[in-house]
């Protein structure tokens, strides 16, 4: 089957740094992929890789069946738009909008149409004459979408597109790009740091850190079943519980006190392990019932959300998102409890340990 793109053993140093350490993946016709990770974790890299602004020192960049190593950027039929939006200043929006095609030496109809027909999808056709210093943030990147829309390319790259908006902006340019690939169609990569991007917009995620695919799989299946303590740490505000403890057989002690059973194949000896729960997992009672109690140290009252935070006993943290708004306050002792479909276990390698049931 003849993959949109594929990446082949992909490894990427520069001088003596290995950025990427050699990543296999594969993107099918129409889906929007997003690669998020930490900062530094090479999403950027392997994005001007795909684009065709740098070389991958080795591996196989194969674009719809035809391996693309080497061909120029502009040949590749990929239009980037990137963070800085890298728009030109003297040129009104239509100038901007046109001036790629222009430099392909197409015929003066065929560029309005298309300047014409991404400016109306965009909503931006009134702001043709306009600079862009004379643009709002968000129109200036509605600009850098339309100037990659309008080279009608097979795949759109995207590198951090949304960082320089404010929050209520980036929200709904992150809902129009979503829009925009419904109506498009089109196979789009998206780079970004944000993990509330990637949940939102893609149909499949790539976690990626310093320079590795720590996992790939659709949003849902990431947050539910992260493969590793990173993964499970990185996807989810708040961040997930982790809680150190041991397991023996299939008996997990907690350093904060808890014991409980654990639905696990029996570990052969003792090991060290890291018990996971989702905040909003987390079971709480004023009454102070429960696997155990904690002291309210802290909390947010956001009305549809409540975040409390906690610690035990031994000083261990518990991060708590209950969905009511609850009387709390400072100091005060709460119950909390685990429900046995909520837990995360790590082991020693910080890899998921597999559930029985
Ligand atoms: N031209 C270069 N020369 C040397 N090192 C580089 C070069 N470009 C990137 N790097 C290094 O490669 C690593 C990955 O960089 P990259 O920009 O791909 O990360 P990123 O995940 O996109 O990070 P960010 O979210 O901060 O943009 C970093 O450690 C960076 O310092």
């Amino acid at each position: 089957m003849t993959h949109a793109l594929e990446l082949k053993a992909i490894r990427k140093s520069f001088g003596d740094v290995d950025v990427i350490h050699g990543i296999d993946l594969h993107m099918e016709d129409g889906e929007f992929v997003v690669f998020v990770g930490p900062s530094g974790c090479g999403k950027s890299t392997l994005l001007r890789l795909i684009a065709g602004l740098d070389d991958p020192t080795s591996g196989d960049i194969v674009l719809q069946g035809k391996r693309v190593n080497g061909v120029p950027a502009s040949e590749r039929g990929l239009s980037m738009v990137f963070q800085s939006y890298a728009l030109y200043p003297h040129m009104t929006v239509r100038q901007n909008l046109s001036f790629g095609l222009e430099n392909m030496r197409m015929p003066r109809a065929e560029i309005d149409r298309r300047v014409e027909d991404a400016a109306r999808l965009l909503q931006i056709d009134p702001l043709l004459k306009r600079r862009p210093g004379q643009l709002s943030g968000g129109q200036r990147q509605r600009v850098a979408i339309g100037r990659a829309i309008v080279r009608e390319p097979v795949i759109f790259l995207f590198d951090e597109p949304l960082s320089n908006l404010d929050a209520e902006l980036r929200l709904q340019m992150r809902v129009e790009i979503s829009d925009l690939h419904a109506k498009l169609g089109n196979t789009m990569i998206y780079v970004t740091h944000d993990q509330i991007e990637a949940m939102t917009m893609a149909d499949r995620i790539v976690v990626l850190r310093a320079g590795r695919v720590e996992q790939v799989g659709k949003p849902l299946d990431l947050y539910n079943h992260p493969a590793n303590r990173f993964v499970a740490g990185f996807i989810g505000a708040p961040q997930m519980n982790f809680l150190a403890g041991t397991l023996d057989g299939t008996t997990l002690t907690l350093d904060c006190g808890l014991v409980r059973q654990v639905p696990v194949a029996p570990a052969p000896a003792p090991v060290q392990v890291t018990f996971g729960i989702r905040p909003e997992r987390v079971a709480v009672s004023l009454d102070g019932e429960g696997d155990m109690t904690v002291t309210v140290e802290n909390y947010e009252q956001l009305g549809a959300v409540t975040y409390i935070y906690c610690t035990f006993p031994g000083g261990e943290r518990l991060t708590v998102q209950h969905a009511q708004q609850i009387p709390l306050r400072r100091g005060q002792t709460l119950g909390v409890s685990f429900p046995p479909d909520a837990l995360h276990l790590f082991g020693p390698d910080d890899t998921a340990m597999e559930m029985t049931t």
